[in-house]
């Protein structure tokens, strides 16, 4: 039976998801068409009448601003937003601002798709010599962690994703969630990924074949355990979500940036 109603959300498009660039841990703001995608999010939700109690974000830009965005279309801009450096999008290390169709021209689309969705491999990690180094790691927010700068990660497969949103998981978002309050994550496309294997128990195989569209909440319905009790809901317009799951599967394509 469904006790508690989890909603896992990409946030809106970034500036970067526009340019087909690896973002990751990159500081990148929503474009206009994420802000859009934010607010129909909010809208949509309203209209199905639901309501939120706890809302966690990571600490970038674009899911936090996507929290706001949903919350004040909702009319809930009270519920308290927690942030967290363990619900970050994926480190892409030395992938961190390259084109991915460029990439796909250089290396093989095979080669990109591994880097993107397989569970295991990590990308090449980020050094000194990288343009968006200092970028990341000279940023206030990294100090304020809950582990040393030093020991933040230099590059990570979804793997390392889990390992490190997992203990936030355990200690801190499943007693909210276990004391009844509706939690909406407001993430990023491979920390809501790494999240569903571990509810769903995908296997290291098939999470390969899960992508997320940007603003589309998924909702999971849970037993007291947090077992899935049905499949989880990618809610709204389905042709509309199919086209943009394939928009961004296709952005591993090859070919010449324009
Ligand atoms: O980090 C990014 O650029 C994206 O938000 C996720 O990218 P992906 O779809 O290539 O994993």
């Amino acid at each position: 039976m469904s006790k508690y109603k989890l909603f896992l959300l990409r946030h809106g498009e970034g500036a970067w998801n526009k340019e087909n660039r690896f973002c990751s841990w990159v500081d990148q703001k929503l474009s206009e068409d994420g802000v859009k995608e934010a607010q129909d999010c909010g809208k949509l939700l309203k209209e199905q009448g639901y309501k939120f109690d706890l809302v966690f974000t990571s600490i970038l830009s674009r899911s936090i601003q996507t929290a706001w965005l949903v919350l004040e279309a909702m009319g809930q801009e009270w519920v308290p937003v927690v942030k967290s450096w363990r619900l970050n999008e994926r480190h892409y290390g030395a992938l961190i601002g390259l084109n991915r169709a460029e990439m796909a021209l250089q290396h093989g689309e095979e080669k990109v798709k591994l880097w993107r969705r397989s569970y295991d491999i990590t990308p090449p990690l980020i050094d000194e010599s990288h343009p968006y180094y200092l970028e990341i790691y000279n940023d206030r927010r990294y100090t304020t962690c809950d582990v040393p700068k030093e020991n933040l990660p230099r590059a990570e497969s979804l793997k390392e994703v889990l390992d490190r949103l997992l203990p936030y998981w355990n200690s801190t978002v499943v007693p909210e969630i276990q004391k009844g309050k509706t939690v909406l994550i407001s993430a990023h496309g491979n920390s809501c990924r790494a999240l569903l294997k571990h509810l769903e128990g995908i296997s290291d195989e098939e999470i390969a074949k899960v992508t997320l569209p940007t603003g589309i909440p998924v909702l999971l319905e849970l037993d007291g355990n947090l077992k899935p009790v049905k499949p989880r809901q990618l809610l709204g317009d389905q042709a509309k979500i199919q086209a943009a799951i394939k928009k961004v599967e296709d952005q591993g394509k090859a070919k010449q940036a324009t």
